[in-house]
């Protein structure tokens, strides 16, 4: 996305420097810092800390990650040990598999001398192959907007969860494309952002991506979607997934189950929008999906900026207070509308999935 003085994509290569650059997304809103990774550990941690986060992005990281790994050493050995630390990094994000799956299936068979230079460029084609997935994502998703704001007065009021938008990929955003693409239409179109508790990712990131963009919203808290809802302030909601199983079951942040619960509840269109990588072709059932449990410190300090202007962390609970932190939830196919994919909209059913990527259900 263009931000005045920003680069258009959440990660770059710097090969003369062997190195990978990066937005510290633990430091937005209030601090825009970019890092350089230079080896597999910095690749790893980056995705471990968030530093990166969002399932096509973290898919990226460990693509270059491959690349950082084999610098020195481009055995089979070396390429399996850099698989094994980077899948190591987070449980969910189907993308990671399918990004380090896709490293592995070109460096495997090619002579060690040969797999440095594959790996950068498989990498950097992995990123160019998101930037336009992603944008096709947004055209498709573009017309379910259009589609509402020609029968309505007023703006297309959309809700999302978490962040997916461009910084959770490579450029554009899953949930947020159809929303740029909109806006950038001149379709008069509104998000309500929900927080999204523990590390706020809406508040920091998404308000911080439509507020670059200036795309209208509101930041709300993440109880307030319900009301909102059955007050008829909800158009339509989209949301992003870490991975979407073959039957359309969707395990996204958590929270979204309780949103397309109040959805359903209210006959507001529920919309999932995810590049294909995400969809876990080997998987039906979406309970059977690892949901990662992070730091209960999550859920017990917020960080923030201090009125005196410096970035710190609060204790909002007793010293010690137990805390659960489930960093994901999973919403059942029959809850969903529809998919946004970057070959158009397709309905939340497994043979309807298989038909529209027949090319991803032979390959597993
Ligand atoms: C386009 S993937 C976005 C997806 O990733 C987020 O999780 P996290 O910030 O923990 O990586 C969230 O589930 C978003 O919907």
């Amino acid at each position: 996305m263009k931000v005045k003085g920003i680069p258009t994509r959440t990660i770059w290569p710097l090969r003369a420097d062997g190195a990978v650059g990066i937005i510290d997304q633990t430091r937005l809103p209030h601090r825009y810092e970019t890092v350089e990774l230079r080896t597999l550990e910095d690749a790893a941690r980056a995705i471990a800390d968030m530093l990166v986060r969002g399932a096509p992005l973290i898919g990226a990281t460990a693509a270059y990650g491959m690349a950082l790994a084999i610098r020195d050493d481009a055995s089979k050995a070396r390429l399996s040990e850099a698989y094994k630390v980077l899948h190591a990094t987070r449980p969910t994000a189907i993308n990671l598999r399918w990004a380090l799956d896709e490293m592995m299936g070109v460096l495997k068979p090619l002579p060690e001398g040969d797999r440095e230079d594959a790996a950068w460029a498989r990498a950097a084609a992995i990123c160019d192959e998101d930037v336009e997935i992603c944008r096709m994502i947004g055209v498709h998703g573009m017309d379910l907007i259009r589609e509402i704001a020609e029968r309505k007065d007023g703006p297309v009021n959309v809700l999302t969860h978490c962040n997916a938008g461009w910084l959770a990929t490579v450029d554009w955003g899953t949930a947020t494309s159809p929303v740029y693409h909109a806006h950038d239409e001149g379709l008069d179109v509104h998000v309500w952002v929900d927080e999204t508790r523990p590390r706020s990712q809406g508040a920091a990131l998404t308000s911080w991506e439509l507020l670059n963009h200036g795309v209208p919203h509101h930041l709300v808290t993440d109880n307030s979607g319900g009301l909102l809802m059955m007050r008829g302030m909800v158009d339509l909601v989209i949301v992003g997934t870490d991975r979407t199983t073959a039957s359309g079951d969707v395990c996204n942040k958590i929270g979204t189950y309780l949103k397309a619960l109040a959805a359903k509840d209210n006959d507001v269109p529920f919309y999932v929008a995810l590049p294909s990588p995400t969809i876990d072709f080997r998987l039906d059932d979406g309970i059977d999906i690892p949901i990662e449990e992070r730091s209960p410190d999550e859920v017990r300090w917020v960080p923030g900026l201090t009125r005196d202007g410096d970035i710190s962390e609060v204790l909002i609970c007793p010293e010690g207070t137990p805390a659960a932190n489930h960093a994901f939830d999973v919403t059942p196919a029959r809850l969903v509308t529809g998919l946004i994919t970057e070959k158009g909209v397709v309905e939340a059913d497994k043979s309807a999935i298989a038909r529209l990527f027949p090319e991803r259900v032979a390959a597993e």
